[in-house]
């Protein structure tokens, strides 16, 4: 097994929208092609960006794990039989990496780790979620995935109606729970912007009759523990589907103080990036495996490589897998989602395109869908998507 090439490139995903913490009029993503050719002289390409909410990373890719891939030993890149392998690839990028502060290499890392698991699936002809179910779930994959419709930013001149009509598209999509971003009044006090979230919220309940368990909220990280616990103690009655990172997600202790106060499913871990910072929090943040959704982005953390570390030490501190409901919104996590038995995956349907969203031809229904058979990821499908990355090998 050897690497032909690598190629990266930097795309846009601006756009007007922002949530309680960030706008995204300056966001990137880091796009890379990385051609394999086996022993059989069989080639294939796979492709691999970040998700939203990192920049792309032109500068790590470059300087660092893009030479370490191209000078992986043969040996390296290769399981003893034969196929393509991403363990081995990931230990020669992250050579004379020390452990500890992940920062953004992570995000670096884990485009190049996207672009190895499709080409290595194409390789052996097989959709992702079907080779990893093969390797590590004895073949059973689920026929679908549960997923939910990730939207309702603030938008400049967006109010309560718009944001309903927003809702009553996704539902129109096939959707049946959504989410929508909370917390997002700087400067308001905090009386008065709880205040303006209830209202906002009470409109989306409206249109999902009432039933909060259709309906999830994002904080991105904004509140410290009193307005944490304040909103949650507001959020109480309307039962939610979840109440999404209400605190800086690094504070382990404060969700631990949340979770003994706020007796919902609280939702995190988008912005953690290592199997340790999971850990992390799975030690000390007092999250509850009945009820709690972890996040883990795979795309921003160090691959599926890693991810798979990740969800072995769930598993062995008493964590289901199906308590994982990756952020992004992409093909990546969708595959690794039905191919390893998550819990579902996130969607945008209107936002972060063309990285965003499924192949093109497959329909939601009651917020489910079904996969390809599509060799890889899947990217082929989705037209936006593969013009994008598509750039890199023309
Ligand atoms: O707005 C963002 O940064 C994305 C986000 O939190 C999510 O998809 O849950
Ligand atoms: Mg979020």
């Amino acid at each position: 097994m050897r690497i032909v090439s690598i190629r990266d490139g930097v795309a846009p995903i601006a756009s007007d929208i922002a949530n309680a913490y960030i706008d995204f009029s300056k966001m990137t993503a880091s796009i890379v092609a990385v051609t394999v050719e086996d022993g059989a002289g069989r080639r294939a390409t796979g492709f691999g960006f970040n998700s939203n909410g990192r920049y792309a990373q032109p500068g790590l890719l470059r300087e660092r794990f893009i030479q370490r891939l191209l000078e992986a030993p043969e040996v390296a890149l290769s399981t003893p039989e034969g196929t393509l392998n991403p363990a081995g690839a990931w230990a020669a990028m992250m050579r004379n990496e020390k452990p500890g502060g992940h920062g953004e290499r992570s995000v670096a890392v884990g485009v190049l780790d996207m672009a190895l698991w499709d080409a290595a699936a194409k390789l052996e002809g097989v959709p992702l979620w079907k080779l990893l179910a093969e390797r590590y779930r004895q073949g059973q994959a689920d026929d679908s995935a549960w997923i939910y419709a990730a939207g309702g930013y603030y938008y400049p001149g967006k109010g309560v109606d718009a944001l309903v009509e927003e809702m009553r598209r996704y539902l129109g999509m096939g959707y049946s729970v959504v989410k929508m971003k909370i917390g997002g009044a700087p400067g308001t006090p905090l009386r008065d912007a709880l205040k303006e979230d209830v209202a906002r919220i009470e409109a989306v309940l409206k249109l999902l009759g009432g039933d909060g368990s259709r309906l999830c909220v994002d904080v991105n990280g904004r509140f410290g523990l009193h307005a944490a616990l304040s909103y949650g103690a507001a959020l109480t009655p309307y039962k939610l589907r979840w109440y999404e990172e209400p605190l800086d997600p690094l504070d382990y202790s404060t969700h631990a103080a949340l979770a003994e106060h706020y007796d919902g499913p609280i939702a995190t871990g988008e912005n953690l990036f290592s199997m340790v910072d999971a850990r992390n929090l799975i030690r000390h943040g007092g999250l509850r495996p009945d009820r709690d959704v972890l996040q883990f982005d795979p795309a921003l953390s160090y691959g599926l490589v890693e991810y798979l570390r990740t969800l072995e030490m769930l598993v062995a501190h008493g964590w289901s897998p199906r308590r994982c409901v990756p952020h992004g919104g992409h093909q990546f996590a969708l595959n690794i989602a039905v191919g390893l038995g998550l819990g579902g995956n996130e969607s945008y349907p209107e936002v972060f395109a063309p990285f965003g969203g499924f192949a093109d031809d497959s329909p939601v229904q009651d917020s489910r869908i079904k996969l390809h058979d599509t060799p890889g990821i899947g990217f082929e499908r989705k037209s936006a998507l593969y013009t994008v990355l598509k750039t890199l090998t023309d």
